[in-house]
């Protein structure tokens, strides 16, 4: 039996169809998905985290990802806080936590809601999609929803809340969402980059002016979070 997520954003655990309700309209997403956190693959995980029993071989393989996953945050998280111009390790230091989200959106007779349209709360998210799936849209600073293509070989790195709060939204967190296709199930694979949770974290002086004010008031990530839970709790149709 998997165990219920019942934290939404910082838990780990499954969330069957309909455990989301991201856009906080509707009936609930289509996706079922199962959030894990990293573990050292000799054990013994951290509590609240279940393995699919099973699928022996799923936790080694999801370790497997998780721990090449966090090396390419590393490496990008280097880039990012040279590109605002800070020392190297500025945004690594920040990152000390981040959760893995396994997603399967199962095949319906017609397009649906698979993930209603929403940012990730995170520093940055890199996002694995099923090769030739459809489905994942971005918003353009047009407002059009255009198609983000499952390309082999590819991931998606976006952009967090967290870095929009940073930055004062010079790097912003795009709203994005999954609309089923018709005939076809989908998998992708989130991983979230977030800020400890006890250090507070507004926008660096650098990027507010008086052309420019802080559009973000400094917060204990810890406090976001839960206004973030509580928020998906009320929501959620479980
Ligand atoms: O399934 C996807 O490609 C999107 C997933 C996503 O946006 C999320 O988990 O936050
Ligand atoms: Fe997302």
């Amino acid at each position: 039996m998997l165990i219920f997520q019942s934290r939404p954003v910082m838990g780990t655990g499954y969330r069957p169809v309909r455990g989301y309700n991201l856009n906080y309209e509707g009936d609930g997403d289509l996706s079922e998905t199962l959030f894990v956190q990293w573990e050292p693959k000799s054990g013994p995980s951290p509590k609240g985290q279940r393995w699919p029993p099973a699928a022996p071989d799923f936790r080694t393989q999801c370790l497997d990802y998780y721990d090449a996953a966090l090396t390419l945050r590393d490496q990008i998280s280097v880039l990012f806080a040279l590109a605002i111009e800070q020392p190297e390790d500025f945004l690594k230091e920040k990152e000390h936590i981040s959760r893995m989200r396994f997603i399967h959106y199962p095949e319906g007779a017609q397009a649906g809601n698979g993930m209603g349209a929403h940012t990730d709360p995170g520093i940055f998210t890199i996002l694995y999609q099923q090769p030739g799936s459809k489905g994942l849209q971005v918003l353009t600073p047009e407002n059009e929803w255009i198609d983000v293509p499952a390309v082999p070989g590819h991931l998606i790195v976006h952009f967090g809340d967290q870095m929009g709060c940073l930055t004062n939204d010079v790097f912003r967190s795009p709203l994005h969402r999954v609309v089923t296709q018709p005939g076809t199930e989908r998998y992708s694979i989130a991983m979230f980059s977030y800020v400890d949770v006890n250090v507070a974290f507004g926008p660096l002086a650098q990027f507010v002016s008086a052309a420019r004010p802080a559009k973000y008031e400094t917060v204990v990530p810890q406090d976001e979070y839960k206004k973030l839970e509580t928020r998906y709790l009320r929501d959620s149709k479980l």
